[in-house]
């Protein structure tokens, strides 16, 4: 095992030390009783005699004693199996949440580079084979090192030359485990691939069944998916082959030392020199080489858990190793929210993307006061998103760029930018859960009359008192369907709800209908500060002032009457628009 990995396990199981301390004298316990019963039906075979001559009350000892015992390690061998495979569960638990966690950290780029079917896939099925390792596998390697060293000594001081004979067979099956452990690692890494690419695939398919009925690709999609199922299942039946060999293989060579054993020590008793082996002996070898033959066979279950745990534990590491996306610098400043004013600064912000050749940001400098309310205007891929992900830190900006109320945003505590800033996307998620809960999702403890009030500002409560239970009907799969601007809408009720200082709506209005979308900006608090990131010229041109971006860069900063009186870029794009306006 390397070091790595022994590490891993160890950092897995340091917390449930005491667990599995006791799951241990538990199971020691079990084994000891397991290797001294069968010493006692020795004695009770030798003792037969005594019957004869009347003395049955000497077995009766023997028979009350023997079934006392076995209950008592019955009941200490279904203790120690509790703890040990609880040990399983609790580590599966607490994983599941750490990855949980450390996903919530993770930059966007993670997810977009990684699909969700595979995440689901660590998620789920790695964690489980985790659990199958910390709690079967443990509690079958321990229990194999007691019975092992409990029993050996305990065979070798009735017949050494017999034990021996016995156990001869047992180098060939470590010999045959050793000979199918690297490939049944490499099967199942194989295994474990292939169904996180079906899992991707049916997650992306389930995401995109609409767009998949429109353009008529369900053939494609179904031979897309029967491929990788087909893959899926050859890499299952490649591995069930494996594991078809090797289990009935290893459980027929244990069988062996059953079979030498009765040979030779039938022929010993059978030996007239023989004085001191009796048939009491022979009878609790038999007992002692059948207690071995499980924890023997079962090696090879032992083993495959064994490599799928490691393989889960590489691909779990593979998560939990990438450095969260932008952690808190050492003595971050601590901002109080109620005081901040929301005063936006960029000082010359450049930010270009990792493998990108041209900047999203190109030395871009603007102030916006508090209070606000700014159009960012621009061509397509003109870096107006990247400059809302730069606010709220959600791509890393060069210190000294960008200031809230002249504090450097790198400086500061990202839960405390985070939490003065709204950001409502163009697809914002809804939960299938009710409209209220939807709307009050950033303050669940948020009042009714609250929930109501901003629905209100956000244009979307007279279509809520329309639907079947109003603000506790349903949204989503099990619910109602909203359309894309009672969407945009909820969740920009829902942003409004936390109050901040400032708000950025990312072609957060795009589905609404002009004269909806001006309403709604000139009804926002005046006390905040708004980025609006739009196409929407009509919107944009009753903000109180407007920026133009081309390429990364700046162009034009001012009020829609400024701008327009400057023959450049944004004279063009309202004539567009007006003549667009005059055509509808
Ligand atoms: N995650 C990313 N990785 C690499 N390049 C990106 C990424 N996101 C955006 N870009 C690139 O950065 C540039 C600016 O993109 P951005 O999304 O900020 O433009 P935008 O003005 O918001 O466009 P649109 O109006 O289409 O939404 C584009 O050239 C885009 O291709």
């Amino acid at each position: 095992m390397a070091r790595s990995q022994f590490q891993n396990l160890q950092k897995y199981l340091r917390p449930y030390w005491s667990d599995l301390a006791i799951g241990t004298v538990a199971l020691l316990l079990a084994n000891v009783l397991g290797t001294y019963i069968p010493s006692l039906i020795r004695g009770a075979v030798d003792d037969l005699g005594k019957i004869k001559t009347g003395d049955f009350h000497h077995l009766m000892n023997y028979v009350w004693l023997i079934a006392g015992l076995s209950s008592l390690m019955w009941v200490i061998r279904m203790a120690s199996r509790v703890w040990i495979f609880g040990i399983g569960r609790k580590i599966e638990f607490s994983l599941k949440q750490q990855i949980f966690e450390h996903l919530l950290k993770l930059p966007p780029s993670y997810f977009a580079n990684n699909s969700a079917g595979e995440t689901i896939s660590i998620v789920t099925s790695d964690v489980e084979n985790i659990r199958r390792l910390m709690g079967f596998a443990l509690l079958s390697i321990i229990n194999s090192i007691f019975v092992y060293s409990l029993t050996l000594p305990a065979m070798v001081a009735i017949d050494p030359l017999l034990t021996l004979l016995s156990i001869s067979v047992y180098p060939i099956m470590l010999a045959i485990v050793q000979r199918f452990s690297g490939q049944l690692r490499d099967e199942q890494l194989e295994v474990q691939e292939e169904l996180s690419q079906v899992s991707s695939l049916l997650q992306e398919d389930l995401n995109g069944m609409a767009l998949i009925k429109t353009y008529a690709q369900e053939q494609n999609e179904r031979d897309a998916f029967g491929k990788l199922n087909d893959r899926l299942l050859d890499a299952n039946l490649r591995m069930a082959r494996s594991r078809n060999i090797l289990f009935p293989l290893l459980g027929g060579i244990a069988s062996i030392s059953f079979l030498v054993l009765i040979w030779f020590g039938g022929e010993k008793l059978a030996n007239p020199a023989n004085t001191t082996f009796k048939i009491g002996d022979l009878l609790t070898l038999i007992i002692y080489v059948e207690r071995l033959i499980f924890p023997t066979a079962i090696l090879g279950f032992v083993m495959v858990t064994y490599q799928r745990g490691i393989v889960s534990i590489e691909r779990i590491q593979g998560i939990l190793d990438i450095p969260p996306a932008i952690i808190d610098p050492p003595n971050a400043i601590a901002l109080n929210k109620e005081q901040v004013t929301g005063k936006i600064e960029a000082r010359d912000l450049c930010f270009t993307y990792p493998n990108a050749g041209q900047p999203a940001l190109d030395h871009v400098s603007f102030t916006i006061h508090q209070g606000e309310t700014v159009a960012i205007l621009g061509t397509v891929g003109s870096g107006k998103s990247t400059l809302a992900s730069a606010l709220m830190r959600l791509v890393e900006v060069p210190s000294d760029q960008v200031f809230i109320d002249g504090v450097d945003i790198t400086k500061m505590r990202i839960e405390d930018l985070r939490s003065i800033i709204s950001f409502v996307p163009q697809d914002s998620f809804l939960f299938s859960a009710t409209m209220r809960d939807n709307i009050r999702y950033g303050k669940p403890q948020a009042y009714n009359h609250e929930v109501e009030n901003f629905a209100n500002q956000a244009r979307i409560e007279q279509e809520i008192l329309k639907f079947p239970k109003q603000y506790d009907t349903l949204v989503g799969e099990r619910g109602i369907t909203l359309s894309g601007g009672q969407r945009q809408r909820t969740a920009l009720a829902r942003a409004l709800l936390v109050d901040t200082p400032i708000l950025v709506l990312d072609d957060a209005l795009s589905s609404v209908d002009n004269q909806t979308a001006t309403g709604i900006l000139s009804n926002l608090p005046r006390n905040k500060t708004v980025l609006f990131i739009t196409h929407n010229l009509s919107a944009a041109s009753t903000c109180d002032r407007i920026i133009l971006m081309d390429a990364g860069k700046i162009i034009q900063v001012g009020n829609h009457a400024e701008l327009l009186a400057d023959s450049s870029l944004y004279q063009k794009l309202w004539n567009q628009h007006k003549l667009e306006v005059s055509l509808r």
